[in-house]
């Protein structure tokens, strides 16, 4: 059942129990296995994936129609969100090792980015968590003082812009260090408009 964890209007935060079943966290993570590459985030100047020193994970993007379940989860995620699949960017598949972390961020761009190209900014983020974390490996928004437990099946969503469409500093977030054990995400980035792939994303 949906949570709202944000009693804020500039910034929408909806927390979900049960989403996934232990089955489908067990294949995403053996998915994300088998893609494996170190994470990288989209440069805010070139518009290209390169390594971030912020980023302490690797990564996979799946493609969805290789898999029932990737495809699942889009329809899924496109009903919880009333934004079709379309704007949807590749579910991306995050394993952060014992000490990985994600250090504060927002997933929305800059107005000036050339990734706004590829179907607009992310107007919204949908996180879902795969394994239990042993220790540490919480998402935080400092600003909104909220701290979300990584429960496997779980998952949040939240909106990254406000009602203008720029990036809404309230969105800033985080992935706590992982103090024990490794950590599993799903992260699934919404544009504002259909999603275009960038050229050199292969
Ligand atoms: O690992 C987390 O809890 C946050 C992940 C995140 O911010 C992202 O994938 O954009
Ligand atoms: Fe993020």
């Amino acid at each position: 059942m949906a949570q709202k964890l944000s009693h804020c209007d500039r910034i929408s935060l909806t927390h979900w129990a049960g989403l996934l079943t232990p089955q489908d966290c067990e294949q995403l993570i053996q998915i994300g296995r088998e893609h494996l590459q170190s994470a990288t985030v989209t440069d805010e100047k070139s518009g290209e994936s390169v390594p971030d020193r912020n980023r302490a994970s690797q990564m996979a993007w799946p493609k969805r129609e290789q898999y029932p379940l990737l495809q699942r989860i889009a329809e899924g995620v496109a009903q919880l969100t009333s934004i079709p699949v379309a704007c949807q960017e590749p579910l991306q598949i995050l394993r952060y090792p014992p000490g990985g972390e994600y250090k504060p961020h927002f997933d929305g761009f800059n107005a000036d980015s050339p990734t706004l190209r590829c179907g607009g900014n992310r107007q919204s983020t949908f996180i879902l968590y795969l394994n239990a974390v042993q220790g540490g490996g919480e998402t935080t928004f400092p600003e909104l003082g909220i701290t979300v437990f990584p429960l496997p099946g779980s998952g949040i969503l939240f909106s990254n812009l406000n009602a203008e469409g720029l990036r809404e500093p309230l969105s800033l977030h985080a992935g706590n260090p992982v103090t024990q054990g490794e950590k599993w995400i799903a992260t699934q980035w919404i544009r504002q408009r259909d999603y275009v792939a960038p050229r050199n994303s292969g």
